[in-house]
């Protein structure tokens, strides 16, 4: 019996792409999840392993993020057949290429912070026990926050282990769990919540951040002060880190422009806030 190859293709996927343009003190952004895939003569590749045809599914990466740099990403069709004419273009041993480019849209919540559309779950956790004792903590989940600027991290601690460079200007982005306990059981309750998740964004945008444990711990002292009817809140903030890219073997500088968005490993940074007089949760968090 004898086989042949079937149909292929190689490429790099979930090349996540944040490209940052500044208008002085009003940025805008693009977020991408990008995929490539060539196919062409890769009889060799497969069958003797001669990798002359082959175009690393590094330099793909690369590519994709060059020509952000370069060209900027404007709609993502067009950034995607800027990108397969190429690949089809460089290489003869590249017959076809397929980008696949999903867009990942934001609202403004500032003018350097946005708000990730979409995906944001409200929460609640009730107990009520034959005592007659309830509580409620109320929250929210997922809700995906990014600041282009107003974040610094230096002056931290450093051992032998210390690799991280400070920074004076980076991208904090996160998406918040946020869980707050009421003092009362019953009140208006899409007001409420309205207001703090409010509180929450507003805290994020408009906190000059030296770390994500001081913006934690801004929105949850800004949720408590605006919120009377509240007394405790827990939050969970992931640092979603992005990485500059260095596109200097490319001959391009970057500043501040296109960014690798990790998505691990990944700082967690949680904390509470409460109010001095908060009586006691019991079983609240549960
Ligand atoms: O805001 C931050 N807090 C940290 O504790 C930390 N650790 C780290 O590596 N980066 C950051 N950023």
């Amino acid at each position: 019996m004898t086989v042949k190859l079937g149909h292929n293709r190689y490429g790099k996927a979930g090349v996540r792409l944040v490209r940052v343009v500044r208008e002085g003190p009003v940025h805008h952004l693009k977020d991408l999840n990008v995929a490539t895939a060539l196919s062409g003569d890769m009889e060799a590749v497969h069958l003797t392993g001669d990798n002359a045809a082959v175009l690393p599914t590094d330099s793909q990466k690369n590519t994709v993020q060059a020509f952000a740099r370069k060209h900027g990403v404007g709609e993502i069709e067009e950034f995607a057949l800027l990108l397969a004419r190429h690949f089809v273009g460089a290489g003869r041993a590249v017959h076809h290429a397929r980008v696949e480019i999903e867009e990942y849209g934001w609202r403004r919540g500032g003018p350097h912070s946005f708000v990730r559309d979409g995906g944001e779950v409200r929460t609640c956790v009730v107990h009520h026990d034959r005592d007659g004792r309830t509580t409620v903590v109320s929250g929210l989940k997922d809700l995906v926050l990014l600041n282009t600027t107003g974040s610094e991290f230096h002056g931290f601690a450093v051992d032998e282990y210390t690799t991280l460079q400070p920074t004076t200007d980076r991208i904090l982005a996160t998406a918040v769990t946020a869980r707050w306990r009421h003092l009362g059981e019953s009140g208006d309750h899409a007001a409420s919540y309205e207001r703090a998740r409010s509180c929450l964004l507003e805290a994020f945008a408009g906190t000059h951040s030296l770390s994500l444990q001081q913006t934690l711990y801004a929105m949850g002292e800004r949720v408590l002060t605006s919120c009377p009817e509240l007394c405790e809140v827990r939050l969970a903030l992931p640092n979603r880190h992005h990485f500059l890219v260095d596109l200097s073997p490319f001959g391009l500088d970057n500043d501040n422009e296109v960014y690798h968005a990790a998505d691990r490993p990944y700082g967690l940074i949680e904390g509470g806030v409460l109010r001095e007089d908060a009586p006691d949760a019991g079983f609240a968090w549960e």
